[in-house]
């Protein structure tokens, strides 16, 4: 399959290095001017997790080709777009005149709502996904990995579709194994309430470390992910799996489940402990999370006093 990446950040990198040695075809958009900064390869230290529940442990000098347009004629199959989720409207924005024939799958973070952020391109045309993956750039250098697992959902019938399938066969014939998601969108809106409660305790104790070695601060982490869940459901979201267990589940026990994880010898821990050490989470990309749940939460009338009380950290 002939598959452009959408930028040359941290998570098409790692996807497109394994779909590549998985025997596609892999490009990368990158914008005017970038390509001579980002140079014909990039080193990778990385850990591959289709081979072993930790990783198996890669490290090589990737060449890559990397361009700085595409013309609306282009005859890419797949296009994948992981960009943060404040720059989702300027992909779509470069993208809608250039969809081509591709089928586009997002793969990032979202937080509006996902039919409204792609409304400009073609929605047959567009599969969800996310990540089972992450890391930072250090400087040149790719660290961080990815796990077996990758997420495919469902946003209104999306998964019905031929394109859906052969995004799914994509990353199976790679290795991959795929978690299926119904209710995609409240997937992704628990998923970012759950990142904007991990990022205030990680912007409050200072790193992400200092985080998962507290456990009162993990279990504030639950009670403001608990907090927010009204948000997600006055999005229109429903609060089902992730949702009901930091509602019901006691705060402590909660903290100290999130503790075993992030804090044991697993792929998660070392992706994330990987994303703090580059550096790949500024305050910028940390504060944007709470901030935008609580800028919701205000529209919509959703009372966050313990969001609230932590703004000074975000604001
Ligand atoms: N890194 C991680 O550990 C994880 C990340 N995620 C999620 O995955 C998504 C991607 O994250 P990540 O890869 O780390 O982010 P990065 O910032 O590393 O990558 C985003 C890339 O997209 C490029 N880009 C954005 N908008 C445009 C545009 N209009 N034109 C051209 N290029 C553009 C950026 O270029 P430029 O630098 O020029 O802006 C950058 O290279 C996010 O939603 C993140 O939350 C999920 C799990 C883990
Ligand atoms: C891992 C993290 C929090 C930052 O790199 C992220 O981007 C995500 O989980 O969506």
């Amino acid at each position: 399959m002939k598959i452009l990446m959408f930028g040359r950040g941290v998570i098409s990198t790692l996807y497109g290095w394994a779909l590549e040695k998985a025997g596609n075809e892999v490009d990368f958009y990158v914008r005017p001017g970038r390509a001579a900064d980002f140079g014909s390869s990039v080193d990778v230290d990385i850990r591959d997790g289709r081979a072993s529940s930790k990783g198996k442990p890669v490290q090589e000098n990737w060449p890559i080709t990397l361009r700085e347009d595409l013309e609306p004629d282009h005859d890419y199959d797949l296009i994948i777009v992981s960009v943060n989720h404040d720059q989702l409207d300027s992909a779509v924005d470069f993208l809608q005149p250039r969809v081509g024939g591709a089928t586009i799958l997002i793969f990032n973070n979202v937080w509006a709502d996902p039919a409204a952020a792609i409304s400009r391109l073609p929605r047959e045309q567009v599969a969800w996904g996310f990540p089972g993956g992450g890391g930072g750039f250090d400087v040149t250098t790719l660290h961080g990995g990815f796990a077996k697992s990758i997420f495919l959902g469902d946003i209104d019938g999306s998964s019905r579709t031929d394109r859906h399938r052969v995004v799914r066969e994509l990353f199976t014939k790679a290795g991959f194994s795929i978690s299926d998601i119904a209710d995609f969108r409240s997937w992704l809106w628990f998923h970012f309430i759950l990142d904007a409660g991990i990022m205030v305790g990680w912007l409050r104790m200072g790193s992400f470390d200092a985080l998962v070695r507290s456990r009162p601060a993990l279990k504030e982490v639950v009670r403001l992910v608990r907090e927010m869940i009204p948000v997600l459901t006055a999005k229109g979201g429903t609060s089902r799996l992730g949702a009901a267990a930091a509602k019901y589940i006691p705060a402590s026990i909660f903290g100290f489940a999130m503790q075993k994880l992030l804090t044991g010898d697993n792929l998660y821990t070392f992706i994330m402990t990987q994303a703090q050490n580059t550096g790949r989470n500024d305050y910028k990309s940390q504060a944007d999370y709470p901030r935008d749940v609580l800028a919701d939460a205000r529209r919509l009338g959703v009372t966050v006093p313990r969001l609230e009380a932590n703004e000074p950290a975000f604001r």
